[in-house]
């Protein structure tokens, strides 16, 4: 009997557009089945062979390259602010010194690499002691932190009093001229054959809802239940702000982010960018 094809879901609202779709296409049956979790946890599944196909960390896709592909024309990136990967200080980043304390939270692969960049080649700041933080707990440790997801986005929409507040991919593309890609969709390899036709109409799903991105934005607005920090408005201006494509631009800003990665001991090197369901990929 077949095995369903096991798709990572991240708990996030940035990519609800993209399951509203697969979900609405692909239910979860003994085809396919939904696995939530935070980019972290996604990126484990994915190595360790629990997930067979989920937009992950982008640093995660460079770090582990030889064991995926990527499914063309789809990610979660930005160009300019993304207001859901913040940097969090109670001290403005100018008055930052060397070996103050900085948590990272436990969910991300990407936005982690992202900062160790940002302040090393474009805030030239001296190196911190970096620390980690769960999700949505960095405020009441008191100590700068990097928030990702949509307890980043919250803080986005009620900035904390007393405390400065940087968006990550408006810094990066200030420092660049690109777009950041913080999630790409990853595909395991080695997956059995007999996903490969359920594979190719995953593909075609989010292929259309990149192309289409956010789709019917109203329904879709209508159909998503908020937290009660989100207003509509402020959802729908998330949604329109992202880019969910991996054009030319992105995978420049991709490479560049491997580039910086690897300047800095986070990356063995640049690997190259292997694409799922092309003429001389294992998943064709
Ligand atoms: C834009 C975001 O990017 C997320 C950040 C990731 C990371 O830092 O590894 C992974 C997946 C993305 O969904 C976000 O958190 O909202």
């Amino acid at each position: 009997m077949p095995t369903a094809l096991r798709i990572g879901r991240i708990d996030y609202l940035n990519v609800q557009p993209f399951f509203a779709a697969l979900e609405h296409q692909f239910s979860q049956t003994n085809e396919v089945a939904y696995h939530r979790g935070h980019p972290s946890e996604l990126n484990a599944g994915l190595k360790e062979g629990t997930l067979d196909l989920a937009p992950s960390s982008s640093f995660e896709y460079l770090r582990n390259a030889e064991h995926y592909s990527l499914l063309p024309g789809a990610s979660v990136s930005a160009r300019g602010a993304v207001q859901s990967v913040l940097f969090v200080s109670p001290i403005p980043l100018e008055q930052i010194q060397g070996g103050q304390k900085v948590l990272l939270t436990t969910a991300s692969a990407s936005s982690v690499a992202l900062l160790k960049i940002l302040w090393h080649f474009a805030w030239e700041l001296e190196p911190p002691q970096w620390g980690t933080v769960d999700p949505g707990q960095g405020i009441a440790s008191g100590t700068p932190f990097l928030e990702i997801g949509d307890a980043a986005l919250r803080l986005f929409c009620n900035p904390p009093a007393g405390w400065y507040v940087y968006d990550l991919a408006e810094a990066w593309h200030r420092f660049t001229g690109l777009p950041f890609v913080f999630a790409v969709w990853i595909v395991r390899s080695g997956l059995d054959p007999s996903h490969n036709a359920m594979l190719h109409q995953v593909a075609r799903t989010i292929a259309d809802v990149s192309a289409h991105w956010p789709g019917p934005l109203e329904t879709l607005l209508e159909q998503t239940t908020r937290p009660n920090w989100l207003d509509a408005a402020s959802l729908r201006a998330y949604w329109r702000n992202l880019v969910p494509c991996l054009g030319p631009e992105e995978q420049a800003g991709l490479l560049l982010f491997a580039k910086y990665a690897t300047e800095l001991g986070l990356l063995p090197g640049t690997p190259g960018l292997n694409w799922a369901l092309t003429p001389d990929s294992p998943t064709a």
